[in-house]
């Protein structure tokens, strides 16, 4: 297993934002977290990949957890983050050789690993561009392209289609469907579009607990509904 989570909990004051999350994701699996606004999925991620401490239970990430050892967790996974993790006064391959920097490899690999990610990710005619000057889509495929500096076994993606438009979001689906089935992908979205095209497996929260888990067609089984949209309001629906 890539990801064992245990009981998950996490409280913002008096409200619970995750309520004992139990999930198990397989190595290699494309995984989306699905559920509506406040549902707990953000929290979620960003406890499992370091950014906030759990108030309960626990969480291991290719065998280390996320208690006992946060700095073994960081070095595993990475995460393509909801608020843009992209330097806007930087040029994109700028941004590409900082964070090959940080992560300790030398001006020259740095270099040759910005290149290198610019060509995968279609970016190369646009090096010396700034950054706050690309697309969004074009910002949001850096930002990825800074996650995978690390070689991740396990990358986080919240959200990376939000504010797309739709040949921009397709154009960002053939990226992933590129990086499908070499690392652990756990996905953030609101368009069911973009699970039905990418993932093999999806979780539905709500309320900080988990409601669902199986394939598309599982799901659609369990709950006798046609399409992911009615299977999702099947199974967030309050009361
Ligand atoms: N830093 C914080 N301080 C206080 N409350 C928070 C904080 N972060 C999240 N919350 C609350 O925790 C709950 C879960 O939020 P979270 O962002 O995890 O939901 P989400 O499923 O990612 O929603 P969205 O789809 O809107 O991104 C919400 O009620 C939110 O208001």
């Amino acid at each position: 297993m890539a990801i064992v989570i245990k009981k998950l909990t996490k409280r913002f004051n008096d409200r619970t934002a995750v309520d004992g999350l139990s999930l198990m994701i397989e190595k290699g699996e494309f995984f989306a977290l699905l559920g509506q606004n406040a549902a707990g999925k953000t929290t979620t991620v960003k406890m499992l990949s370091g950014l906030l401490t759990p108030a309960s239970g626990d969480a291991w990430m290719n065998g280390d957890s996320i208690v006992q050892n946060p700095a073994a967790v960081k070095q595993k996974i990475n995460l393509s983050p909801q608020e843009s993790a992209v330097a806007p006064n930087l040029t994109a391959r700028e941004n590409l050789e900082f964070v090959a920097r940080i992560y300790g490899l030398n001006k020259d690999t740095a270099e040759q690993k910005a290149d290198e990610l610019m060509v995968r990710f279609g970016l190369t005619d646009r090096a010396k561009s700034k950054a706050k000057s690309l697309s969004g889509g074009l910002q949001r495929r850096l930002s990825i392209a800074m996650a995978m500096i690390s070689n991740p076994e396990i990358l986080f993606l919240d959200e990376p289609t939000l504010g797309l438009d739709v040949r921009a979001r397709r154009n960002l689906w053939k990226v992933l469907l590129e990086l499908k089935g070499k690392m652990t992908i756990i996905l953030t979205t609101h368009y069911l579009g973009e699970v039905e095209a990418l993932v093999d497996r999806v979780g539905i929260m709500h309320n900080g607990k988990l409601h669902a888990l199986g394939t598309i067609e599982e799901l659609k089984r369990q709950t006798s509904q046609e399409t992911l949209e009615d299977v999702f309001l099947s199974l967030t629906e309050e009361g």
